[in-house]
């Protein structure tokens, strides 16, 4: 088994490079599907999502060729396979948007169900309903998502009502109508920085669509897509876990290649707990040197404070002085890694979606368990404010979503490396 050890306590100083945004390259990867030609995709990222994502393209027939660690060609002119390999599918989340980019090319899609970070139920009916609303017919049978075009075909234009601000749906419907005959209109759409980054990718492959990163989408389907190049914003949230970890271990650290504006709500909260943050053309320089103020954070759809930074704020939150509320307004179990601060001397109440969190002097030093990608994350900056030394397992979650978390942070002064322990470590005798 492989954990990340950390000795903590020294404050982080230098400059870290993000890299490009995974949850716009989950869906990027397979959008790819639908064009009809060599796509450049540039500014990927190295994690565990991204290989699997483009095994699975590889394994239906495309020709994916690395030009550089961050670069890849991907030719999917001549898919022969569309079963959608089941092991692979149902390790990650975004091996939904397979079913859209395959709908809407081929009019016919079997995906396994999609696994991802368990953070409560994860329904899929909007995503649904948008295609229902294209003229599919989809059903749920032995674990695959089965969805086609009834006689064969293409999809058509179709209007779209999420229930709710769907991140998920709102990317599966517009890969979905990209192909489509006609128009379709998403409303109550998700305004996140991943979706302008899917719609500019399509568009720029020849695709016709307006209005990404307002709640109102309008898609006109285009007859094919061709080949071009295209490059992936930075990541928010991988900008934000380094704003969290420099707040919490203290220092100056100039986090580079970001777009500020999609950090304005990370940045808002961390000034509000008395971080310095300064805003460059593609960069932000954060410090911390005082104290760290309490203050009441609620999750919501962007421009709200994403839920993905959740975990990680909660990290800075324990070490505040006085009591802060922490709110989860998407998911309903965002808080399975609580128990693991408490190991380290933190103090957290829960209560459904809300944390009642009581900053305390110091966190000490613990075994802690990464429970899924960013509670992972979340460890690792506990882990670098604590007094001794920390062990995250489970760090496979955090590999899913962190290029070179150990090397970047290394690169600052943290004190972390990756171990290797026996799988079975046999437990201490005790008498
Ligand atoms: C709006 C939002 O912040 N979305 C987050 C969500 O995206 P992700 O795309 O995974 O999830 P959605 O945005 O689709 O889900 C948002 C909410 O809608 C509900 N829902 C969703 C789809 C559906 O068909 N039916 C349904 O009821 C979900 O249960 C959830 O409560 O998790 C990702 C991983 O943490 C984050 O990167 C996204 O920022
Ligand atoms: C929960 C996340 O990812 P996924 O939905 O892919 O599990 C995340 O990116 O924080």
């Amino acid at each position: 088994m492989t954990k990340y050890q950390i000795h903590g306590g020294r404050p982080l100083h230098g400059t870290i490079e993000i890299s490009g945004a995974k949850n716009a390259a989950v869906a990027i990867i397979p959008a790819a599907l639908m064009v009809d030609g060599v796509c450049r995709i540039e500014n990927i990222p190295q994690i565990s999502d991204v290989t699997l994502i483009l095994q699975i393209l590889r394994e239906l027939g495309a020709d994916v060729k690395t030009v550089n660690k961050n670069t890849v060609d991907v030719d999917c002119s001549h898919i022969r396979n569309r079963q959608v390999p089941y092991d692979l599918a149902r390790k990650i989340r975004a091996s939904y948007y397979l079913v859209g980019a395959l709908l809407g090319r081929f009019g016919w899609a079997e995906v396994p169900l999609p696994g991802g970070c368990d953070l409560g139920g994860r329904p899929i009916d909007q995503h649904i309903k948008g295609f229902v609303a294209m003229g599919a017919e989809v059903d749920v049978r032995n674990g695959l998502i089965c969805a086609q075009v009834p006689g064969g075909g293409r999809l058509a234009g179709g209007q779209v009502y999420l229930d709710m601000v769907s991140v998920g749906a709102t990317m599966n419907i517009m890969l979905a109508a990209t192909l489509a005959n006609g128009m379709t209109v998403i409303e109550n759409a998700a305004k996140e920085p991943h979706i302008v980054d899917l719609a500019n990718f399509l568009n720029s492959m020849g695709a016709d669509i307006m209005g990404a990163g307002t709640d109102v989408i309008k898609i006109r389907g285009v007859e094919r897509l061709s080949g071009g190049a295209y490059s992936i914003i930075p990541d928010q949230i991988e900008a934000g876990t380094y704003m969290a970890a420099v707040a919490a271990a203290g220092g100056e650290v100039l986090i580079k290649n970001v777009i500020p504006k999609h950090l304005d709500c990370i940045t808002a909260k961390l000034v509000e707990m008395g971080v310095d943050v300064e805003e460059q053309d593609d960069a932000v320089l954060v410090r911390r040197d005082g104290p760290i103020s309490r203050v009441n954070v609620k999750t919501m759809p962007y421009p709200g404070f994403p839920t993905d930074m959740q975990p990680q704020i909660a990290a800075v939150l324990c070490l505040a002085q006085g009591t802060s509320v922490l709110t989860e307004g998407v998911w309903e179990n965002r808080y399975r890694y609580v128990d693991e601060f408490r190991r380290m001397g933190a103090h957290i109440q829960v209560d459904g979606k809300v944390a009642v969190i009581e900053g305390v002097e110091q966190l000490t030093g613990a075994p802690v368990h990464a429970c899924d990608l960013r509670a992972g994350a979340a460890m690792v900056i506990a882990g670098l404010s604590a007094h001794g030394v920390t062990e995250v397992d489970g760090i496979y979650h955090i590999e899913r979503g962190y290029e070179t978390l150990v090397e970047k942070l290394s690169a600052v002064g943290a004190d972390i490396r990756t171990i290797v322990v026996p799988d079975e470590e046999a437990p201490a005798q005790v008498g």
